[in-house]
């Protein structure tokens, strides 16, 4: 879709922004471009909508020369999301929203239409944020309209550079965790820089690791923190990158355990019964379509009085669950904020289907799986195993 042949950007002084890059973004693909500050990175992203020309090799999009053609015409079919954001401090956050259409000559009411479904899009009500200006909207919210704005006349292309950089920590994982959830569903081949190796590793389908003006390691994250290219590569994305690999794990089915189940409308006797089989101290309770209620626990069904009723009077709802696929960083993340001994795992694609659980144990087993799988075998020391089984 975005192909850099031999690219080379040179200033007028004579240094050297980008030298001979080649690489190519595949369509409905997500490539980060991740490296130290001046390295080149924004000036890759510019000359793809031809804010910056290169000095020499050249950029196709869907196999044309870039620099054939017309470079507004070549602009409306690329989103651009800025971490400055941009937007019009006079202007409504619709109105916002909506310049690309107005300037394409949409009707008013059609581009404004558009602007309200792309707002919900990006999780903002056009009937709560829709008439407010920029100024009345916090930090986050702002990049939201922003990457609306982008998305406004659907462009096949987006070019993120640095979008949520301006955002604290927390904000900004929301916002990571957003835009996978938006392009799930939009699609788009995107060009995201960012200088943080985390959020190349969490968003990038593959990654791009610039050392000064070239790519040192273009590869999908697992590969690059598993088997960094180069010392400058493995340097960079840091000692810890065993750690890192967990935010890029997803659970899988087979790191999952079975407890017992039992359902809300079980009696409780029966309930009983099952536990005491089983050995187990707790069993995790469905309601009627097999979906997560929570958990109820041994003693609460067998004690004095336990007789009469249902499993419904003594299940405690549960909290702590994920849905298959989220990552091993963040089914730890998840045990440790709810202090859980064990956290839930659903089929987010079947209703919330109850699956299995994770464990301190398995959740051990899941990342020694993570490191295992690595393409040429990270070392085991990267990550200390021990904190967490000892933890368990
Ligand atoms: N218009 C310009 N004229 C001359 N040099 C420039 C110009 N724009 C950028 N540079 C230089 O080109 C190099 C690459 O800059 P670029 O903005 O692409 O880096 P970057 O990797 O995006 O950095 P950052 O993460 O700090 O934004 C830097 O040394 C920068 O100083």
């Amino acid at each position: 879709m975005i192909r850099f042949e031999h690219v080379t950007k040179r200033w007028a002084d004579g240094t050297t922004a980008v030298d001979d890059l080649s690489f190519e973004v595949a369509e409905g693909e997500i490539v980060t471009l991740v490296g130290p500050s001046g390295c080149g990175k924004t000036t890759t992203m510019k000359m793809v909508n031809r804010l910056e020309e290169p000095t020499s090799g050249r950029i196709l999009l869907d196999g044309e020369d870039i620099a054939e053609g017309d470079p507004v015409a070549l602009r409306r079919r690329i989103g651009y999301v800025i971490q400055q954001v941009g937007l019009f401090p006079h202007r409504t956050v619709l109105d916002n929203t909506a310049t690309v259409p107005h300037l394409l000559g949409w009707p008013r009411k059609k581009a404004r239409a558009r602007a309200a479904e792309l707002l919900e899009l990006v999780g903002l009500d056009p009937a709560v944020h829709g008439d407010r200006y920029p100024g009345q909207l916090s930090g986050g919210q702002r990049q939201r309209v922003g990457v609306a704005r982008a998305l406004a006349a659907d462009p096949p292309v987006l070019l993120m550079d640095e979008p949520f950089g301006a955002v604290d920590p927390v904000v900004r994982e929301h916002l990571q965790n957003e835009f996978l959830r938006l392009q799930s569903q939009v699609r788009k081949t995107v060009l995201f820089v960012t200088h943080d190796i985390e959020e190349a590793v969490r968003l990038g389908d593959r990654i791009a690791v610039y050392g000064h003006g070239r790519i040192e390691q273009f590869d999908a994250p697992t590969a690059v923190l598993g088997a960094p290219a180069t010392p400058y590569v493995a340097d960079f994305v840091g000692a810890d990158r065993g750690l890192k690999r967990l935010s890029v794990t997803p659970i899988e089915r087979g790191d999952l355990e079975l407890p017992p189940v039992v359902h809300l409308d079980d009696p409780l006797p029966a309930a009983a019964e099952r536990l005491a089989r089983e050995r187990a101290h707790w069993a995790v309770v469905l309601d009627d379509a097999d979906r997560l209620h929570g958990w109820v626990a041994a003693d609460a069904i067998a004690r004095p009085g336990g007789g009469a009723g249902t499993v419904r009077d003594r299940a405690r709802r549960m909290d702590a669950w994920l849905p298959l696929g989220a990552s091993l960083k963040q089914a730890f993340s998840t045990m440790l904020q709810h202090d859980a001994g064990w956290i839930a795992v659903v089929d987010g694609s079947r209703a919330d289907h109850f699956l299995g659980v994770l464990t301190p144990a398995s959740l051990h087993e899941a990342l020694r799986r993570s490191i295992g799988a690595d393409a040429a075998g990270s070392e085991r020391a990267d990550v200390d195993l021990r904190t967490v089984s000892s933890k368990g």
